[in-house]
């Protein structure tokens, strides 16, 4: 599923939004180029002047002095302006892109983590990298050109129809072609533009899922497979952008043309009116002039049609993402205490498929609960579950007696946290990962988490210590240092209940054994669900919860569930010969 996509009532209220927002600064610009455009106007003016008085033999040394003082006066005027014109242009540009970044990141941030992992990374990227690249030349300089072009070409036919009505209406020679071929192409360019973006995207997403995988591909000699995918992907993206220029190619010449065909209009159609006495020389100069001088702007015009068109799509993929709907709702309610409680709880990855049927787990506060049962029983999915990163399909999960999905996400970490095997360090200082969790932190406290998961030592001896730069590009952490890293965030966040997953499966045994102690003092006073690949946990623990078919079959102490014997006797008895024959 890729994410949505606005329509173009949204595009719309979006832009109409950035405007009302902007319209200030949108005014100054627009009167700066409003001014530069009439001075452009008096040079053909001038030059008409002058040709009608060299024709009648009236123009003098003193004329032709000031007719060109006015014309050098106008260009350089004209000049200045455009200069402050084009610098607040491109200061508005890069304001509201700023903004509109700022959001989108904001908006991406905030995406449900089940949205991302079912519309893949490749979509999100391709929105966040070209289309706000897209955006943001549209912003930057597709908008204030298409503004300066189009005030520039009304004046221009303003101040054509006011030296000579008849004349000037041979300017609109070219307008019904532009128009019908303007039409066609915007008719067939929206959804030809969608494909294009659509297969950026699809590309991108082959592309960082072989880079991502690229130790599975080559262990399991997926190569071939992977390189026919992004060759697929390759030539849909040749295929929708040879679309796209089959139209421009359509477009542009036909454009081109109906510029043009005013300038011929003019000085035929003048050429009568000056039989018939009808028009001056000068007249038709300047007209013809004007005529040539639309060129420029209405070139402009097409050009950025079809870049704001581009734009807009990238727009639409934008806005599209903040429709995405949000899978919690905070109520304001706070919890009363620590009380966990799963109640009747169902989950579906897909409708009509549940994976969990009913569960029901009441957390007492400080206990340990081990929640053990074969592969694909539902155990990571009650995890997520209980970290409140899927909200249950039925049924509830609460803390307090309020469920997880109204809290603020920075409010439910400090209630519950998952603990698994994915221990990312982020780019940037130690500091700045622990802080991730604790962002007021200081110094002190960073080190006394570190100190807590026993990794202060190895920190301080780090070339800058709190300050050492890692992740890609810096210091490479072994797996083992990187999950006490994550293990210190817990600490600073300081959950009163955490829930682990395959804690410490990744690491060699002598590694797990070293975080065993950490992970047992950052235990110490919370409540725990384990989910126990190991059975040593669920012997471990006050509780163990059995779970079968998205059911839990059995709940107790281990002590009593080996006495029952049962299903959790059995799985205990094997496991167990299973040790002693290793050993
Ligand atoms: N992202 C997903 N989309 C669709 N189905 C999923 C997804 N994740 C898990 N499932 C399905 O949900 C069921 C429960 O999976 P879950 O991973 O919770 O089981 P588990 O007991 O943790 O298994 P394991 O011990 O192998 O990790 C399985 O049938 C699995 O195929």
């Amino acid at each position: 599923m890729l994410l949505p996509i606005a329509d173009l009532g949204h595009v719309r209220a979006t832009a109409g939004r950035l405007i009302r927002r902007h319209w200030r600064a949108l005014s100054v610009v627009l009167l700066l180029h409003l001014v530069a455009a009439l001075c452009g106007l008096v040079a053909p003016r001038a030059v008409g002047i002058l040709v009608d008085a060299l024709t009648r033999g009236t123009a003098t040394a003193t004329g032709v002095n000031v007719f060109l003082a006015v014309v050098a006066g106008a260009v350089l005027a004209q000049a200045v302006l455009i200069r402050f014109a084009q610098r607040q242009s491109m200061v508005l540009g890069e304001t509201v892109f700023a903004r509109l970044r700022e959001e989108f990141m904001a908006v991406v941030s905030r995406l449900p983590l089940s949205t991302v992992e079912r519309a893949g990374t490749g979509d999100l990227l391709s929105r966040t990298t070209h289309d706000i690249e897209s955006v943001a030349r549209t912003v930057r300089f597709g908008v204030p050109r298409v503004l300066v072009a189009s005030i520039t070409s009304v004046l221009i036919f303003v101040a054509a129809i006011a030296t000579h009505p008849l004349l000037g209406i041979a300017m609109f020679a070219g307008v019904p072609l532009l128009l019908l071929s303007t039409r066609w192409y915007l008719r067939r360019s929206g959804p030809a533009y969608q494909r294009q973006l659509a297969s950026y995207a699809r590309l991108s997403g082959s592309v960082s899922e072989t880079v991502e995988g690229a130790r599975t591909i080559d262990a399991l000699s997926l190569a071939p497979a992977q390189r026919e995918k992004i060759d697929a992907a390759l030539s849909e993206r040749l295929e929708s952008e040879r679309g796209t220029l089959r139209l421009r190619m359509v477009w542009f010449p036909s454009a081109d043309f109906s510029f043009l065909l005013p300038v011929i209009v003019v000085i035929a159609w003048g050429a009568v009116l000056l039989d018939a006495g009808n028009a001056t020389i000068g007249q038709i100069t300047t007209v013809a002039l004007y005529a040539m001088q639309l060129v420029a702007p209405v070139s402009e015009l097409i050009m950025w049609m079809n870049e704001i068109q581009i734009g807009t799509t990238a727009l639409s993929r934008i806005v599209g993402v903040e429709q995405v709907p949000a899978d919690r709702q905070q109520s304001g309610r706070r919890p009363a205490d620590e009380h966990v409680v799963v109640d009747d709880v169902r989950y579906a990855y897909r409708p009509g498929h549940d994976v969990l049927h009913g569960i029901g787990l009441d957390l007492e506060i400080g206990e340990r609960v081990a929640i053990v049962g074969p592969s694909g029983s539902g155990k990571s999915t009650l995890g997520r579950l209980l970290a409140g990163i899927h909200g249950p399909s039925g049924g509830s999960v609460t803390v307090g007696g309020v469920p997880l999905l109204e809290l603020p996400v920075d409010d439910l970490r400090r209630h519950v946290a998952l603990v698994t095997q994915e221990h990312h360090v982020f780019v940037g200082t130690i500091a700045q990962n622990l802080r991730l969790a604790a962002p007021g932190a200081s110094e002190a406290e960073l080190e006394e988490a570190l100190q807590v998961v026993g990794a202060l030592e190895w920190v301080r001896a780090m070339p800058q210590g709190l300050a050492t730069g890692v992740g890609s590009g810096g210091v490479v952490l072994t797996p083992a240092q990187a999950q006490q890293v994550a293990l210190a965030r817990l600490v600073l966040l300081d959950p009163h209940t955490l829930v682990l997953d395959e804690a410490t499966s990744l690491l060699d045994p002598r590694a797990a054994r070293d975080l065993e102690s950490a992970m047992s003092r950052l235990l110490e006073g919370r409540t725990v669900v384990a989910i126990a690949h190991r059975l040593h946990t669920a012997h471990d623990a006050d509780r163990v919860a059995v779970l079968q078919g998205g059911r839990i079959v059995e709940l107790g102490p281990h002590d009593r569930l080996v006495a029952a014997g049962g299903e959790y006797a059995s799985l205990w008895a094997s496991w167990h010969s299973e040790e002693s024959g290793h050993a």
